[in-house]
This record gives structure tokens, C-alpha cells and sequence, in this order.
């Protein structure tokens, strides 16, 4: 009997889910940690030689049997890294992640080389923002010379693993929307935007073809005996992470939304059409379903939870306690969490910041909860802007690491007035990756079923770890709420650029 891996290189680990299509089971998971080069200057880099090494850690682990049945994989990826090659492959530098924030300089000269964020977003859907891939190439070129000099193709990190597994260079419009160079509504590089990343190069011959969501390719004989599987398992075409957790969540048809606590915290929803904010609220990107995926992304969500567990010496799967010992606005204490600076709000350059002191509320169960507020508020910020704009849900699928957290988990029911599912599968990206390789391998063979019919029969929700908001606490994170955007307002202008 056959099966499918979905492999997630995230932030923190490299995941790989085994899925047994016919029995509806996973039959095998691995995970391999990842290390994060973070420099003051905001620099947060890979060497994607360690994504590898972690891919190859997880198969290892699996019965040579399971690996021996896997017919076809799918690769999810961390968005926007910049992983820069040469002609014959190699990799010219560590790759310059999502939260690297040491390019917003060179954001702002891109906008400014085009007309300013407006006319960016006019050309091509979204603004130039700190993380997007746009900004890291002119960083390359004044830093590192020498590699832009041999610069042959820009790919991203699932691209890269995809270039593993098969040898070859490609793209697929979900991931690619995030590099800032693609026009979301023509789903085609914007010539505009290529030219004011770099006018001393045509960049377009540096990105690789874009193809369709339903390209199957095949392994390469080396990487297949490597780990262990068949030289005919064939490679779908996998997507940015949040793409592929929008599969493993089911958010693949118009009116869901998902939520992901990761190292990022993220936000989504499904459309069959473009979906772009004019003043760039959230990012307009493309899913990696054929469809839209208007997304919300803050750069500091279970970071900010981390940092804080680790300041008082627990582990954030012990953390519920301290949600469970203080109430809703944890007594007045309020944390902006932007240690990694943000995005959303976009603040490349901002700090952390802890408000509201006293003795009281001056304890480690106080701060662990305020970082979690922090966090979850943050994306609520983001979700404003969703129904600012006229969007409308019902329910919230949550996955990635804090959707562990069962007090999490009630937290973000009350403080978005939602009721909160979460898949049966927890590693939503993982899984959805598994599902797209499970679709694309059936479509390929002439199976009809579309992808969102196929989600629909593989995507199930865990019941037992469900949550309804509670009447009182929606009503008591409601002053918290707008005491968080108080001191944001507040401090905000103090990690804006002066005016020139
Ligand atoms: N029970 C839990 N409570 C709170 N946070 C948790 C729990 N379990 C895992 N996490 C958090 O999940 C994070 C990892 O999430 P994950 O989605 O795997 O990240 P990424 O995809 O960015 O690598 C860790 O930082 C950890 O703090
Ligand atoms: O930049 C974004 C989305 O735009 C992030 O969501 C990254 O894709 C990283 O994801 P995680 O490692 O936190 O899952």
C-alpha cells in the first residue's frame, strides 16, 4: 500500500509527516531543530545545508519499509528566504530569512524607486516590506559582492529542498508571492518591480519558471537512495508554509480562515480572486491552490512566549499553568512583542516593549501571559484590517506549535469572539504538504477529484480540543485590547524613521 510525505522545513525544525492515504492515518513523524544566526543589526539567517541535513535526519528515522511505500512528497518552506546559486547549483551564501529585518533600508529604496508604497502596491499587489525576499538582493550586492557577482538563480527555502529532491530549479505562484517581484493579480514577475530591486540587472533571469499547482516531478536517483525511497516517487510542487498549512487546515475554499501560533504568528483566508489592500493592511499573496491567500503575518508569536518561558526557566509546554493564575489583561502588564522587530504592524525596526509595572503584577506568570496577549493581540490587529475591509468569518482553524496550549487555544476564542477548531492533524503545513503530494500524484494519474474535495475528505478536527468563547472573558480582554493598541499608538513613532 502506498503513502505520501509532507516535509515542513519551519523556522525552528525541519517536520516530516508519512500519510496513509487509504487508512487516513499518519504512520510516521520526525522532527530535526534548527539553529537561528541572529546579529543585532536585525540579520536572522540559515545555511540551507542544515534544512538539508535536517530532512535528511527525520528520514532516517522512519522503517526502511515506510520509506520503501512513499510514492510521492511535498516540500513546505518558511516564506521569503533568499537563497542565492550559482550556475552549477552551489549556494553562494547563508540564506536571509522571513525575519531578518536588516534590509529595511533597501525596502524603502525599492518604493522610493518606484513611486512610494501606493504605486508599489498598484504595480504589483503588495508593498516591499522588511522580510519580503525584494529587499535582500540589493543588501547582497553591497554586502556581499562576490556572491552577487556569481549569482545565477534566487530561490526560496522549499524551492531549494524541491532543487534537492530533483535537480531542478522551479517556483509555484504561492511562494513566489512572497518575494514581492510576482504581480498577484497576473500571477506574472513584475518587469516594474525587477527593475527597481536592481536596474543593473534583468533579475528575471535569475527566478526560475513559475509552474502550474498541479506539476508533478521526479526524484533524483541519488537523493532517492539516499533516503531510502523509490526512484519513481515522484515531487508536487509543495509551497510557502502558510500555502501548505492552508491545505492541512482545510482553508482552500472562499470564507475560512486559519490561524498559525509558530514562530511566527499567522493569519489567512481563501479567495478565488485577488484580494490586495490598497493601503498594504495585509499581504495579498497567491496560494499554492490555484487561488489567493490574503494573509496576516507578526514576526514575534511563540518568540515572544520562548523568551519569556526561558527568562524564568520553564518550558512553554508547562505555560498553561501561568495562564490559569492570572485573569484576562493580566492585571494591567502589557507587552509589545516585537523582539525580532514586526511586520504586522510594520515596525522593522521595533523593540519590545513591557507597560503597566507594579508590584502586583510584577511575576513570571504575569509576563508569560502578557507575551501571549501580546502575540495573540498582534494578529487581531491584523484581523481589524480583514474586517475593516468587509471580510467575514465564522470559525478559526488553529495550528502550529501554540495550538498545544489548550489556554492558548481558549485565548484566541475570546479575544477574537470566534469558536476555534484544530485539526486532528497537529503540524498543519507538514500534513498539508502530504495532502498536495496526495492530490497531485492522483491528478497526475487521472483522478478527477479536485484538491478542495480531497481536503474535505482528509481533513478532520479534533473535537476534544475545540474552543467556544466564553461571554466574560470576551468582554474582559476587550479593555486589554485597546489598552495594547494605546501604548502602540504610543510607542510607535519612536521606531519610525525620522522624516528625511
Ligand atoms: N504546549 C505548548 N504551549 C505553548 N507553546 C508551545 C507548546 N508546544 C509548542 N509550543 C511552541 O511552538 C513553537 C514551535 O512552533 P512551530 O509551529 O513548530 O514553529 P516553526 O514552524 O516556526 O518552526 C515553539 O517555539 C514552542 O514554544
Ligand atoms: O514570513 C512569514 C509569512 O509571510 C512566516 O510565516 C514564515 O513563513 C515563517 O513561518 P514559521 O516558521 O513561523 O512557520
Amino acid at each position: 500500500m502506498s503513502l505520501v510525505a509532507g516535509i515542513d522545513a519551519g523556522t525552528q525544525s525541519v517536520k516530516v509527516v508519512v500519510y496513509d492515504g487509504a487508512t487516513r492515518e499518519v504512520v510516521a513523524s520526525a522532527s530535526a531543530p534548527l539553529e537561528l544566526d541572529s546579529r543585532e543589526d536585525g540579520s536572522r539567517e540559515q545555511h540551507p545545508s542544515d534544512w538539508v541535513h535536517a530532512m535528511k535526519a527525520c528520514f532516517d528515522r522512519f522503517d526502511a519499509d515506510v520509506r520503501a511505500r512513499i510514492e510521492a512528497l511535498a516540500v513546505s518552506g518558511q516564506q521569503h528566504g533568499f537563497v542565492p546559486l550559482d550556475a552549477a547549483g552551489q549556494v553562494l551564501a547563508p540564506a536571509k530569512l522571513w525575519n531578518d529585518t536588516s534590509t529595511s533600508a533597501e525596502c524603502g529604496q525599492i518604493m522610493d524607486a518606484l513611486g512610494g508604497p501606493s504605486r508599489t502596491i498598484a504595480l504589483a499587489g503588495n508593498p516591499i516590506l522588511a522580510g519580503y525576499t525584494a529587499s535582500k538582493l540589493p543588501w547582497t550586492k553591497r554586502h556581499r559582492a562576490d556572491a552577487y557577482a556569481r549569482l545565477a538563480t534566487i530561490l526560496l527555502p522549499h524551492d531549494y529542498l524541491n532543487f534537492v529532491l530533483t535537480g531542478q530549479r522551479w517556483m509555484e505562484h504561492g511562494d513566489a508571492s512572497g518575494t514581492g517581484w510576482l504581480d498577484v493579480r497576473t500571477r506574472t514577475w513584475s518587469s516594474d518591480l525587477l527593475k527597481a530591486t536592481d536596474p543593473d540587472r534583468d533579475l528575471s533571469a535569475c527566478l526560475p519558471p513559475l509552474v502550474a499547482h498541479d506539476a508533478v516531478f521526479t526524484i533524483s536517483p541519488g537523493i532517492a537512495n539516499e533516503l531510502g525511497l523509490p526512484a519513481t516517487a515522484k515531487v508536487a510542487v509543495g509551497g510557502g508554509d502558510n500555502m501548505m498549512a492552508a491545505i492541512g487546515t482545510g482553508c482552500v475554499t472562499e470564507g475560512r480562515l486559519a490561524m498559525s501560533l509558530g514562530t511566527s504568528g499567522t493569519l489567512f483566508a481563501y479567495s478565488d480572486t485577488p484580494v490586495v489592500s490598497d493601503t498594504g493592511a495585509w499581504a495579498a499573496f497567491c496560494s499554492s491552490t490555484g487561488g489567493w491567500l490574503p494573509l496576516i503575518c507578526t514576526m514575534n508569536c511563540t518568540v515572544a512566549t520562548e523568551q519569556v518561558a526561558r527568562l524564568f526557566g520553564f518550558s512553554t509546554r508547562d505555560g498553561d499553568a501561568h495562564l490559569h493564575a492570572t485573569p484576562p489583561g493580566a492585571d494591567g502588564l502589557v507587552m509589545l512583542p516585537f523582539l525580532s522587530g514586526e511586520r504586522t504592524p510594520d515596525l522593522p525596526r521595533g523593540k519590545g516593549v513591557l507597560a503597566g509595572l507594579d508590584p502586583h503584577n510584577m511575576s513570571p506568570a504575569h509576563l508569560y501571559r502578557a507575551a501571549m496577549e501580546g502575540a495573540t493581540y498582534s494578529l487581531k490587529y491584523g484581523f481589524d484590517a480583514f474586517v475593516a475591509a468587509g471580510m467575514r468569518f465564522e470559525r478559526i482553524v488553529l495550528t502550529g506549535g501554540g495550538a498545544n496550549s489548550a489556554a492558548w487555544r481558549q485565548m484566541v476564542a475570546d479575544v477574537f469572539a470566534l469558536p476555534v477548531d484544530v485539526p486532528k492533524q497537529a503540524e498543519g503545513a507538514a500534513f498539508g504538504a502530504a495532502l498536495q503530494a496526495l492530490w497531485a500524484l492522483g491528478h497526475a494519474q487521472g483522478d478527477a477529484t479536485s484538491l478542495p474535495e480531497l481536503v474535505a475528505e482528509h481533513v478532520a478536527v479534533d473535537p476534544t480540543q475545540a474552543a467556544t468563547p466564553d461571554p466574560a472573558r470576551v468582554a474582559a480582554y476587550r479593555a486589554p485590547y485597546q489598552r495594547f493598541l494605546q501604548h502602540l499608538d504610543a510607542v510607535a513613532p519612536l521606531y519610525r524613521p525620522a522624516p528625511a
